[in-house]
């Protein structure tokens, strides 16, 4: 088993995986399995143009944060919101930028534009910026599955990219996979490589950011109210308490009794991993937590795989960490996720009901506005440079 550290935060950040992985910073190259470290310029005057449609949301403010924090290059940076945002102010890396109204001409001369403002906005506003030369990396499910549009995890797939550079004339679309879909294939994928999967069934606890910024205060609202009040009041974004309370996901309903979060899951993990050869099915439920996603995974494997094979192929992957330390009984939680780029698998054990060694069973914990958004879509801007 591998021990963790005394606190719950330095335990996150402790693992056997961090050995011979860079973290932070880490950058993917394209037709590369591994995280490269590269240094670069923050703002440059040959560095891209981007702009951020929706930044005054959760994924948009995460966008600037990862931005910065990777140091991505960019010679312009525009911010762009709804007509209800426009003039307010933004500060990135030591600049005060004001919010403009996304309209037609925003995309004039921008080379990358990175997209959180809803499906209906992307569909309307990603081919026109496409049209005009820029890339666009889209955060919704608008494309996800719209044959050419690359569906990328950087760690996972980025050779569906390789032919998408900045600088070759013209734009293109990719798409962020749902923020579920993304965890779950970070945890996975080495076991998909390794052995195949034959079947997927996964159980997701998914945090309000899941739900946008407002979900979040509402989050947070009615927990001030149940403890101050003894009843929920504020219902603006859900019908029902939310605060100490969990219910299943809010997406739409489909004749097949599965909601539109777990058919994502289902649809996408088939075209990042380029299979048809696998059954998945996701039942997806909201739980009161703020920002990070936790899942319940098990499969059934293909060939036999041992619990120690599958932790160390696990722990390999870049981006992943591990904190699977029965002895103290601490595994992943939200907590050792949020705010942090990897994402945190533990629990991996046989699934005693099924024969020899092709039932395995893990649970995995992922920031849903960072690895579930915003930091895969930067990782992936990255692949554009
Ligand atoms: N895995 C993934 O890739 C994930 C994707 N998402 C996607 O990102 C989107 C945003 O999520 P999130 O940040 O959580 O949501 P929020 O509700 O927190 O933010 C929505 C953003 O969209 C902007 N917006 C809304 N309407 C318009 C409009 N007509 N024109 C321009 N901008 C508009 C808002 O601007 P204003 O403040 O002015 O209203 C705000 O900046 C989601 O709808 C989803 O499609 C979200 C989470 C995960
Ligand atoms: N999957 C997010 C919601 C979301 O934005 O999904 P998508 O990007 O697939 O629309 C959640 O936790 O609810």
């Amino acid at each position: 088993m591998f021990s963790v550290g005394a606190s719950p935060n330095t335990a996150a950040r402790t693992s056997v995986s961090s050995l011979k992985k860079t973290k932070q910073n880490s950058r993917v190259k394209s037709g590369s399995r591994r995280n490269v470290v590269q240094t670069f310029a923050k703002k440059t005057p040959d560095g891209p143009r981007v702009c951020i449609a929706g930044v005054t949301g959760a994924v948009g403010q995460e966008f600037l944060r990862v931005l910065k924090q990777r140091d991505f290059p960019y010679s312009e940076m525009k911010m762009l919101a709804s007509s209800r945002s426009a003039g307010k102010e933004v500060e990135f890396d030591g600049e005060t930028y004001t919010t403009e109204e996304l309209t037609e001409t925003s995309f004039d001369n921008m080379d990358i534009a990175l997209f959180s403002a809803g499906g209906s906005i992307s569909k309307k506003f990603g081919p026109i910026a496409v049209e005009k030369g820029c890339y666009v990396v889209d955060n919704s499910s608008a494309f996800r599955m719209t044959e050419g549009v690359p569906l990328v995890i950087p760690e996972v797939n980025p050779e569906a990219m390789a032919d998408m550079k900045i600088g070759s004339g013209k734009g293109g679309i990719i798409a962020n996979p749902n923020c579920s879909t993304i965890i779950a294939l970070m945890a996975t994928t080495a076991i998909q490589r390794k052995v195949g999967i034959e079947r997927m069934v996964v159980s997701t606890y998914q945090a309000a950011s899941g739900a946008g910024a407002q979900a979040m205060a509402e989050l947070e609202q009615q927990t001030r109210e149940l403890v101050n009040d003894g009843e929920v009041k504020t219902k603006e974004i859900f019908p029902w308490g939310y605060a100490f309370n969990l219910f299943s996901h809010n997406a739409p309903m489909m004749d097949n009794g599965y909601n539109e979060e777990e058919m994502k899951m289902v649809k996408e993990t088939k075209k990042i991993w380029n299979t048809d050869d696998i059954s998945i099915c996701a039942t997806c439920i909201r739980v009161p937590v703020m920002r990070a996603h936790a899942e319940s995974i098990n499969l059934t494997l293909k060939n036999d795989l041992s619990e120690e094979e599958a932790r160390k192929i696990i722990s390999e992957f870049p981006g992943v960490s591990l904190i699977d330390d029965r002895a103290n009984n601490r595994f992943p939680m939200p907590s050792d996720a949020s705010d942090q780029d990897d994402c945190f698998v533990g629990r991996i054990r046989r699934d005693i009901s099924q024969k020899g060694n092709k039932g395995l069973e893990l649970f995995v914990c992922g920031d849903q506005i960072r690895k579930g958004a915003a930091q895969n879509a930067v990782q992936v801007a990255e692949l554009l440079l």
